[in-house]
């Protein structure tokens, strides 16, 4: 594409160089750049992206977007100088791939938790109603029925809007995507055009990145400020910040909720291991999934799909066929009789969320036994409170290592443990191997007993020293089942 085409749509602060040069590609890394590429010099959280100029051109970049133009300039190369180079850059990726998310319907889904198995369960009713759809999620992207392996929540701008063309090409209706606070803050969206917004709740998670809970509140916020008029938000009006969320937005305002006068709203009927019983506005649905938290993000998919312009009864049919989300929820029925359940619960209120889940249907029946770690370099305020909502809510905690990353193991637990006192210890064993922890979670189940595995959920690594060293924690239930045959 043409430069002088390409800024077409962005705010810029001085142009030098030639305009009529093509681009054939948009790097936001200098050690992908090619011939004819154009390097977006990002600020960054560990490095400034300006630094790497002078090796993008050398590379073959002929243009460059930045917000410093550098001292000594190149008269073969355009500097496109602009006041945030995240913000510009998802304008003119959007422009590059001939703007995809005004050719398909694209919902995004943002909150601390349910953003996958939301935007997944849509996915899957779309297809189910007939659709080509497409999903942009932290398991797995889908170009309608091509899986793509993901490396994020939500991948950053040029990525996202390949995706989004690829989407147009193969002849998607819509597209669903999840939104992370990281993405928002970084302008990852910028540029897009989304037909609804939804929001599924908000806890304390990510304040390594944003601080306080207040940023945190903000950068959710920021989707549904920068929403159309002609797009719909849908909220949570369970959740406190739920109509906060939208005090600023042009959109067309819709709720959910359990509890309240709402535009969608549920009750359950009837709950077990393998599904529930729902009323969902006054129809009743038997569906495979399990948890109130499910119940919410199940209502986020109706009303979304309500707003959508499907037929309610049609929707509600899609959505009792559908299977839980890969290491959402997941059950495992052991042969010596108890369940193992394997979920990617990372937060504090996910974990309280899913034992809460455990307990309703256990009803006594069985004891809890749980396994739990928090990763490495993310978070550390969450670290003891996971400890805490674990022991409240289980008979045994087994503390372990999840991600560790290039924090030490021993230190992440001794974070968890920090939480705990006395009395609450004297039901917690530290094992830091995860396997381990497993089997021993495994060996001390009787008949009727539930052990939670929190954390992973579809994760098939563990991440030590930057190194991901293959880890699953629904194949090692597997193998200990096979060991453990009557
Ligand atoms: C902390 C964070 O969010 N980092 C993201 C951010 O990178 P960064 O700003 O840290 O990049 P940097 O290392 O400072 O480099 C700055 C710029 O210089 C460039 N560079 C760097 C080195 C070089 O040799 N040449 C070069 O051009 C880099 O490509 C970058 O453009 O922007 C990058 C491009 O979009 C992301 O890949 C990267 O995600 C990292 C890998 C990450 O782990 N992010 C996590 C925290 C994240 O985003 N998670 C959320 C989900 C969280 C949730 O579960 O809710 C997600 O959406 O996935
Ligand atoms: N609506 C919900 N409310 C509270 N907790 C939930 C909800 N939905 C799922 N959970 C819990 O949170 C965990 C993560 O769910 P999910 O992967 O859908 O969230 P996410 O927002 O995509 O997370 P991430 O930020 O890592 O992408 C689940 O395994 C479950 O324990
Ligand atoms: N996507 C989230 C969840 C990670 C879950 C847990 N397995 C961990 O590694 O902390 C994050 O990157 O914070
Ligand atoms: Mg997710």
């Amino acid at each position: 594409m043409v430069i002088e085409n390409l800024i077409k749509g962005i705010e810029t602060k001085k142009i030098i160089g030639p305009v009529q040069n093509d681009i054939i590609d948009i790097q936001i890394d200098s050690r992908g750049v090619k011939k004819q590429s154009l390097f977006a010099a990002l600020r960054g959280t560990q490095v400034d992206g300006h630094q790497y100029i002078n090796q993008a051109i050398k590379q073959g970049a002929v243009a460059i977007l930045c917000e410093d133009l550098p001292e000594q300039k190149n008269k073969d190369i355009t500097y496109i100088q602009v006041p945030h180079s995240e913000a510009a850059l998802g304008i003119l990726a959007s422009t590059f791939y001939d703007n995809p998310s005004s050719k398909l319907k694209l919902v995004g889904v943002t909150g601390t938790n349910g953003k996958t198995t939301v935007a997944t369960i849509l996915y899957k009713t779309f297809k189910k109603l007939g659709y080509k759809a497409g999903l942009l999620s932290t398991v797995c992207n889908y170009i309608d029925d091509e899986a793509l392996e993901t490396t994020h929540t939500t991948p950053d701008a040029v990525t996202i809007n390949k995706l989004l063309h690829d989407m147009v090409l193969r002849g998607c209706d819509y597209a669903f995507m999840e939104v992370s606070s990281h993405a928002i803050d970084q302008k990852r969206i910028s540029g897009l055009k989304f037909a609804g917004g939804i929001f599924t709740n908000l806890t304390r998670d990510h304040l390594d990145y944003h601080k306080t809970i207040a940023n945190y509140i903000k950068a959710k916020k920021e989707f549904f400020d920068n929403l159309p008029k002609n797009a719909f938000s849908l909220v949570n009006l369970d959740d406190k910040n739920g109509m906060v969320m939208v005090q600023n937005t042009k959109s067309a305002i819709h709720t959910y909720s359990l509890r309240s006068l709402c535009d969608f709203k549920a009750r359950v009927i009837e709950s077990h291991f393998n599904g529930m019983i729902l009323e969902i506005n006054n129809t009743d649905v038997v569906v495979q999934f399990t948890g109130k938290f499910n119940v919410y993000n199940l209502l986020a998919v109706y009303g979304t799909a309500c707003l959508l312009g499907q037929k309610a009864d049609e929707v509600l049919i899609a959505i009792s066929t559908l299977k839980s989300v890969s290491g959402r929820f997941e059950t495992l029925q052991a042969p010596k009789g108890y369940t193992v359940i394997v979920d990617y619960a990372h937060t504090p209120d996910a974990l309280t969320n899913v034992l809460t889940t455990i307990h309703d249907i256990l009803d006594g029946k069985g004891k809890v036994i749980t396994v739990v770690g928090a990763g490495g370099n993310r978070d550390k305020g969450k670290r003891p409170l996971m400890a805490k909502e674990s022991i409240k809510n289980s008979d045994t905690v087994i503390i372990t290592s999840d991600n560790p990353r290039f924090e030490d193991p021993q230190e992440i637990i001794k974070d968890m443990l920090d939480g705990l006192n006395t009395e609450e210890k004297q039901n917690v064993l530290t094992i830091e191997n995860r396997r381990d922890a497993i089997k021993t979670a495994c060996m001390l189940a009787k008949t009727n007993d539930v052990i939670l595995i929190a954390g992973k959920g579809h994760e098939t690594y563990q991440n030590i020293q930057g190194v991901k060293h293959h880890f699953d924690d629904k194949e090692e239930v597997r193998n200990i089942f096979q060991t453990q045959q009557i």
